[in-house]
């Protein structure tokens, strides 16, 4: 049901919340309660107030109130016609202005709610009746309909059918009884021919207090909707429409007092479990209506749901004994009034529009809306608009042009791009085949530029094949470092290049120099990878510092000592920290090609290898012992870029002039305690490699004569150096002292470059070889 406020409306809406009408009457002492000499402790000391006569106990008077303050009270000797016309009739008639409105009976069981309700119901309907006379410009129409709450069913009371009534959500007019019946109601004899249809359809029962006890919620319905003649038919035709209600309610009960056993009790469980709701409902309204009110406990407040708290105007006559046997329900209907009088309503008229009018409104408002849509066309632009429209046509017409434009010059230059790339690429790959060693064909294989990323970010890659490579060496160093070694890598040429290429993610490129580059800048790449891997070599430069005289000088003595300020942790700064390791990429490169190719030159090494004899450690140790105790060095690594430059040179034939020079070294004076090393021999070491032995072996102290050795011929070899001078004496006294295996010495030298002895003995039997513990590299003499 609409609510849009009407253009008939012929009582103002209340725009304003409005208390709930609540009254009081007072029934006399019947038959029975007379019978039994019950007495009367209830009276009414004016209209609004009713107090309570007896006299109470200490503990009753501060329970219970005394004085109950009402909008009316009625006395035992009130008529019905009185309570009508002052508590309920404004409220009922309120119906006929279009405004919903209710009128509620609630007491006890055989109080007189049926009594006074029956009364009420009559009285408004007459009066309806009457206006409805009195107001012949207005068509009214009148709608009955009756219900009963029996043990939580709904039930028509205008229906011989029994079968319960489902309660349905309207979103217009809220809670709707499904199939209810609606009698329209013509005149005062067919109301009470209704009304008289329904109270023998009502459920009454006997009890102990009532011989007609009402065992069930009745609620009667009366809908009125009115239009004014004067505009039936024509556009502003509107009609009002309301209903009002009268309840009365089944009685609250007590089975002690009622005496009700099997159907009875049931039913006076319902009852009792609705008004339950009912009075939850009210105390809630009561405070307002913040928070959950629970409306849809019982199907009682749920059909009374806008009566309660809503769009209507509502009128509770609470109905009570005066007998002292009922005091207590009394107090409790008297608690119930005056919560139900703190509850709040908001009215308002009804107003309903025909279909013809609201047709009619509906049109009208189209053709304003066709108006304002013709005005504003584009006859309407003024000519400054036109000009600015053309304006911009034209800009864009230009900007179009300059687009095909500019379009045909960079299709040109891509074109022009793409012949010079083309061109361009055949000679660079030209540049890298002739550039390609064919002696060495494997040094591409290890790609400096990624080597040097691999050791500046070595988790760029994430490889784990390559970690696992590496992880296979790190593991043999004595101090648990986990560095990689470029030695590993060497060992495994094939498998690292695999890996890079298997391994590496999709976003990050490997570089493979194997496969010809298409670019100069692919070989402008590696120029300056080459470059850059010169750089790696590090090398060791001795300063004849004597710091002290340890007599078992080793590689970790060397190394904390030494390194004390090193903070490096590149894998190449590790390196050097823990074995005294001079890396030199190309050398390695070389000395992998060489010890995995397998040519006459291996097995000729490999051959001697097994003839060679070293002399013990004991024995080198008693050689070394003059020396070795005497003084021992502290070694002093950096960078030097003019050793790179050396050992770039010496990569070349000039290892070979530097054999022939070092062969024809003369010897020095300290080879006098040393028969199995020539003097020249430290000289041509370009790249020994540390080995985990040897720090293992280094740390068994005087055991590792061969360690102690290796530190010793270098301050040997420098020695060598500045006695050079002395000419073929020393050369001679060097061939006395260390007969025919320095001389053999000389020959593998000769025979031979270092590194590829070194990596040879590194690579078959690294634990037996000797020239692995002298960790020295790159000596600068
Ligand atoms: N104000 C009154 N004056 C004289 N008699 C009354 C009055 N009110 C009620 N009675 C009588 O009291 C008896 C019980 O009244 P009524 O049936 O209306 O009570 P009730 O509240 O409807 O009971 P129930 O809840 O059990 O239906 C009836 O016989 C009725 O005539």
């Amino acid at each position: 049901m609409d609510s849009v406020g009407g253009e008939e409306a012929i009582q103002e809406p209340t725009d304003h919340d409005e208390r709930i009408l609540v009254s009081v009457r007072l029934r006399p002492l019947n038959e029975k309660e007379l019978a039994r000499n019950d007495v009367s402790d209830w009276e009414c000391i004016n209209d609004t107030t009713i107090i309570y006569r007896s006299n109470l106990s200490a503990t009753d008077r501060s329970l219970y109130p005394t004085a109950y303050s009402f909008d009316s009270v009625f006395r035992t000797d009130s008529s019905t016609r009185q309570v009508y016309e002052k508590a309920a009739k404004e409220v009922a008639l309120s119906v006929v202005g279009g405004i919903n409105s209710s009128i509620f009976a609630y007491g006890q069981t055989s109080s007189g709610k049926t009594y006074t309700m029956s009364g009420i119901t009559e009285y408004t309907v007459a009066d309806i009746f009457n206006y409805i006379e009195k107001h012949t410009e207005r068509e009214f129409m009148l709608k009955f309909s009756a219900i009963e709450i029996y043990n939580e069913s709904v039930r028509d009371l205008l229906s011989p059918d029994c079968t319960p009534l489902r309660l349905l959500d309207d979103p217009e007019r809220g809670t709707v009884v499904e199939r209810l019946t609606e009698e329209t109601l013509g005149d005062w004899n067919h109301f009470t021919e209704l009304i008289s249809f329904c109270e023998a359809q009502r459920q009454i029962g006997e009890t102990a207090l009532n011989e007609a006890s009402s065992r069930s919620h009745q609620i009667l319905r009366l809908t009125i909707e009115s239009s004014a003649r004067e505009f039936l038919g024509n556009d502003k035709s509107s009609s009002l429409s309301a209903s009002v209600n009268f309840v009365d309610l089944a009685g609250s009960e007590r089975a002690s007092q009622t005496h009700s056993a099997g159907t009875r009790l049931k039913e006076g469980c319902h009852i009792n479990r609705s008004l339950l709701t009912l009075g939850t409902v009210i105390r809630k309204l009561s405070k307002g209506r913040n928070g959950h009110i629970p409306f849809r406990d019982s199907k009682l407040t749920r059909i009374l749901q806008s009566s309660l708290g809503g769009n209507a105007r509502t009128a509770i006559i609470c109905t009570m004994s005066p007998a002292r046997s009922h005091v207590e329900q009394t107090r409790n209907t008297l608690l119930f009034a005056s919560c139900a009088k703190e509850v709040s309503t908001n009215a308002q008229v009804n107003v309903v529009v025909s279909d013809k009018a609201l047709v009619k409104q509906l049109q009208k408002e189209l053709a304003r809306l066709e108006d304002e849509l013709r005005n504003s066309g584009p006859a309407h632009l003024t000519s400054e608009t036109a000009a600015l429209l053309r304006e911009k046509d034209r800009q864009i017409d230009m900007l179009k042009k300059e687009v095909r434009e500019l379009t045909l010059q960079r299709d040109l230059a891509q074109s022009r791009i793409s012949d010079m790339l083309r061109v361009h690429g055949e000679d660079v790959a030209t540049i890298e085949l002739q550039s390609m060693d064919p002696q060495y064909p494997n040094l591409h294989m290890r790609n400096s530029w990624n080597f040097e990323n691999q050791r500046e970010e070595p988790n760029v890659l994430s490889l784990d094949g390559e970690e696992s490579v590496r992880s296979f060496d790190a593991s043999q160093y004595s101090d648990g470092h986990s560095f990689s070694s470029d030695e590993n890598l060497f060992q495994l040429p094939d498998l690292e290049k695999n890996l890079l290429v298997r391994n590496s993610p999709p976003g990050l490129p490997v570089k493979r120099t194997d496969a010809v580059p298409n670019d100069l800048d692919q070989k402008r790449i590696e120029e300056q990878h080459e470059e850059d891997n010169c750089k790696e070599v590090r090398c060791i430069e001795l300063e004849d510092v004597i710091t002290n005289t340890h007599k078992h000088s080793n590689t970790s003595d060397l190394r904390s000592n030494t390194y004390t300020d090193s903070n490096a942790s590149s894998p190449s700064a590790n390196t050097a920290i823990s074995g005294l390791i001079v890396v030199d990429n190309r050398d390695k490169e070389k000395v992998v090609d060489l010890s995995s190719s397998g040519s006459k030159e291996d097995k000729r090494l490999n051959h001697l290898h097994q003839d060679f004899v070293l002399p013990s450690p004991k024995e080198i140790s008693v050689c070394m012992t003059g020396n070795s105790t005497s003084s021992s060095r502290t070694l002093k690594l950096s960078r030097s870029r003019s050793c790179k430059a050396s050992i770039m040179r010496n990569l070349s034939s000039d290892w070979f002039e530097d054999v022939d020079v070092i062969q024809n070294t003369p010897p020095i004076g300290i080879e006098k305690a040393f028969p199995g090393r020539p003097e020249g021999f430290p000289k041509n070491i370009y790249a020994l490699n540390y080995n985990a032995n040897a720090e293992r072996l280094s740390c068994n102290g005087h055991g590792n004569s061969v360690q102690n050795s290796s530190v010793d011929d270098v301050q040997n070899v420098k020695s060598s150096t500045n006695k050079e001078r002395e000419g073929t004496e020393n050369i001679n006294r060097l061939n006395l002292l260390a007969g025919h295996e320095v001389s053999f010495y000389c020959t593998l030298l000769i025979l031979f470059p270092i590194p590829v002895l070194m990596a040879k003995y590194q690579l078959t039997d690294p634990i037996d070889n000797s020239f692995n513990h002298c960790s020295i590299d790159s000596v600068n003499l």
